[in-house]
């Protein structure tokens, strides 16, 4: 079929309809004995109301179905016969028909996306597969119908390719969206990555790989994962900040995935340490954003990522065990139980204790070496008392005081907060720390100070570079995960959007914080543009979860987000930067890059937006380099009878329409629409990098528009091909 066909040409339009009516009416009646209360009899009233609830909960879920019971079907081969599976948002079995559902996160609603001929069915047996059929319903209606492979027609039919043109092609909301209907062959090789396995998958702007890291935890929430299945309220998502973590969340409740916890390192990190309250600063930032002066940028640079070195681990846990060694040195223990009608006295002294700290201290065990160090002196209390184990209860319970002080003592003072910055600020401390683990060079760029010009706020801070000390701090004392009640218990799974961002150290720390391989990353190094606190490479990422060898790292090679005109200029400026960024878009057209200069640039970027929203465009993002920047440009557009949006902090939601924001808070995001206001060299200094990266982000961000607007030349990197090159 090609693109202009009327959709109802397809040959079983007819019966496909007619299968769609009665799988409509099949899940009525099964919607109405659900909501039957009078059905839902149990033995008791209580395992009524259990019954009634759970019929409840499955109609409640059912009921947001039935608009659209699913997106295709499978005409599958086993054994000699044929059957069509239609697979949909939500599976749906039908006891007295033929109109069951399969969901698309099981494994066999994997071979609706893959370019698979067989796959091994049940009982050893192969299937075959005969055809793949993509079913657009909206309000349970048949609107088209597209065959994506046909045996009987040869094969790939080219429909995928389409359909997804076809959805691509649709304006922007103010949130992201699911791609289950649309998701390609290697987005759902990527997301179905083995469970329990650490995974990196990166890709170019506009991949899709926040989209995917969102359809994998859905993908884990099935009961096909089994044991290394997650509940949707132990999984956590980071992202780089709040203005993208909110729009993104928006995708939760589509994917079944209420109550996944979605926000930004800092403030998750912040919530673990109790300090909600404290300011977070990036100095380096501000520096890197603010200051000419390229040396002290590289000194900046350069101290932010030893901060965030992965062997700072190995530092934090050399610092922890000087101190806890040097306060158990003048601790001892005397205390009393009676074991057996008998009063027995109990009495360790410091080297005792001293052994006992240091064998917790070389197991470094996930729960926190307090915990572990009280375990480990509750059992020498009980060996030495000789308990037997009828009494080991009640023994226990009369030393707990004694040992929860002795522990107090020998963790007295001990903060995440005061000791992460006593390491990186007091040279002997920090000199003792890193012996045999960091090297002069790496010590002394600790200990330099090249933030000495960007102030510090009044009220208490932490910045995000030294975050991860405390955390490690934190997790080696006392552990790390999600806090439950009083317990920590490990998260379920964890995504990283933005992996390029995050430093060697907090990778290691979040391996800690959930399930044993439980960590998916998405990332482009492309798009470094905090690269001062992130890795050098993704096999600094491998090194710090374990190597190689324990994670795969996966690329997803086609764009989705732009048009040709617009993917084509992305490529163009990444690869003065990164060589081997190829960048393939799915060959979508659009209007042709809009070029405005030479005038007042408010009234330039009136201009563009005027004719962006003429060309139908609602979404429509004016990107700055500075947050100063989107600030007066609002102000300035209201003169030119527009009205502008500014996001300019995290508090800032997107709602949709006209917005000015800078381009560390564009980035994520995407629009109809992009402008990109200050287009030249003097806002994007093209001989440095780092610069580069922040205009690939500001020219990767409209879906089917990009103006780029200068009051003088533009960018030599975004002008018309051949000109001035
Ligand atoms: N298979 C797909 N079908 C339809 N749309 C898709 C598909 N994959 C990605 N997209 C769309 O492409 C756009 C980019 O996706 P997403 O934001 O997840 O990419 P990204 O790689 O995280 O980008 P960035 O690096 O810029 O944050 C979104 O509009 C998304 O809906």
């Amino acid at each position: 079929m090609s693109l202009t066909a009327p959709p109802s040409t397809h040959p079983d339009f007819a019966p496909e309809e007619q299968h769609l009516r009665g799988t409509v009416a099949a899940m009525l009646r099964q919607l109405e004995v659900w909501e039957d209360r009078d059905r839902n009899v149990g033995a008791d009233l209580e395992t009524s109301l259990t019954l009634a609830d759970t019929a409840g909960e499955h109609a409640a879920m059912l009921s947001l179905h039935v608009h659209a019971p699913y997106f295709g079907s499978l005409k599958v081969r086993v054994a000699g016969r044929e059957q069509t599976l239609y697979v949909g948002k939500h599976a749906f079995r039908d006891l007295k028909g033929p109109h069951s559902v399969v969901s698309w996160e099981s494994d066999v609603g994997s071979l609706f996306y893959s370019g698979a001929l067989s796959w091994e069915a049940r009982g050893g047996l192969t299937g075959t597969i005969r055809r793949r059929r993509q079913l657009d319903v909206q309000g349970q209606r048949l609107r088209r119908v597209t065959d994506l492979s046909d045996d009987a027609a040869g094969g790939e039919t080219g429909g995928r390719e389409e359909v997804l043109v076809r959805r691509l092609s649709e304006a922007s909301t103010a949130a992201m969206r699911d791609v289950v209907e649309t998701l390609q062959p290697e987005q759902n090789a990527a997301m179905r990555a083995p469970a329990g396995r650490p995974v990196v998958i990166q890709g170019a702007a506009g991949s899709g790989k926040t989209t995917i890291g969102f359809h994998r935890l859905a993908w884990l929430t099935h009961p096909d994962r089994g044991a290394q299945r997650g509940r949707p309220e132990n999984m956590l998502v980071l992202m780089p900040n709040q203005v993208l973590a909110r729009y993104a969340a928006r995708v939760l409740p589509g994917l079944n995935l209420g109550g996944v916890g979605v926000t930004t390192p800092e403030a998750w990190a912040l919530s673990f340490l109790g300090l909600e309250k404290m300011e977070v600063t990036d100095r380096t930032l501000s520096l890197l954003l603010h200051d000419h002066d390229n040396a002290r940028r590289k000194a900046a640079w350069r101290r932010a990522k030893a901060m965030g070195d992965g062997r700072m681990l190995r530092v934090v846990r050399q610092h922890l065990a000087g101190r806890l060694l040097g306060q158990v040195g003048r601790l001892s223990l005397h205390a009393a139980a009676e074991v057996g009608r008998e009063l027995r006295p109990l009495a360790l002294d410091a080297a005792t204790l001293g052994t006992l700290l240091e064998d917790v201290l070389a197991r470094s065990p996930l729960e926190g070496y307090r915990a572990a160090f009280r375990a480990a002196l509750e059992g020498e209390a009980l060996a030495r008392l000789r308990v037997p184990e009828e009494e080991e209860t009640r023994v226990r319970r009369q030393l707990a005081p004694d040992l929860t002080t002795l522990t107090a003592k020998v963790f007295a003072g001990m903060l995440p907060v005061s000791e992460g910055r006593r390491l990186l600020s007091d040279e002997a401390t920090l000199r003792s720390a890193a012996q045999g683990v960091l090297d002069e060079r790496l010590i002394r760029v600790l200990l330099s100070d090249p933030l000495t010009g960007i102030p510090k706020p009044r009220r208490s801070h932490a910045d995000v570079t030294e975050l991860p000390v405390m955390l490690a701090v934190a997790a080696l004392l006392g552990g790390v995960g999600q806090r439950q009640g009083r317990q920590l218990a490990p998260y379920d799974h964890i995504v990283l959007d933005e992996g390029q961002d995050y430093s060697p150290l907090l990778y290691a720390l979040l391996a800690r914080a959930a399930r044993p391989g439980h960590l998916s990353v998405l990332g482009d190094s492309s798009q470094g543009i905090h690269g001062y606190k992130g890795p050098n490479s993704w096999a600094d990422v491998q090194e710090a979860l374990g190597g190689p060898a324990r994670v795969d790292v996966l690329t997803l090679s086609r764009t989705y987000r732009s048009t040709r005109q617009i993917t084509a200029l992305g490529a163009r400026v990444a690869s003065t930067y990164n060589p081997a960024a190829s960048v393939v878009g799915v060959d979508r057209g659009g209007a042709e890059v809009r070029r405005l200069t030479g005038g007042d640039l408010a009234a330039l970027t009136a201009q563009a937006v005027g004719e962006m929203l003429q060309a139908g465009h609602r979404n429509v993002a004016l990107v700055t380099r500075r947050v100063a920047d989107a600030e007066a440009l609002a102000g300035e557009l209201r003169h030119h009878d527009l009205d502008a949006r500014p996001i300019t902090s995290e508090q800032a939601r997107y709602e949709g329409g006209v917005v000015t924001l800078p381009v560390n808070l564009a980035k994520g995001l995407e629009f109809d629409g992009a402008v990109v206001v200050g287009a030249d060299a003097a806002t994007y200094d093209p001989a440095t990098p780092f610069e580069s990266r922040l205009l690939y982000v500001a020219v990767s961000r409209g879906l089917h528009a990009l103006a780029l607007v200068a009051r003088g030349e533009l960018h030599p990197l975004l002008r018309e091909a051949g000109e001035g090159e």
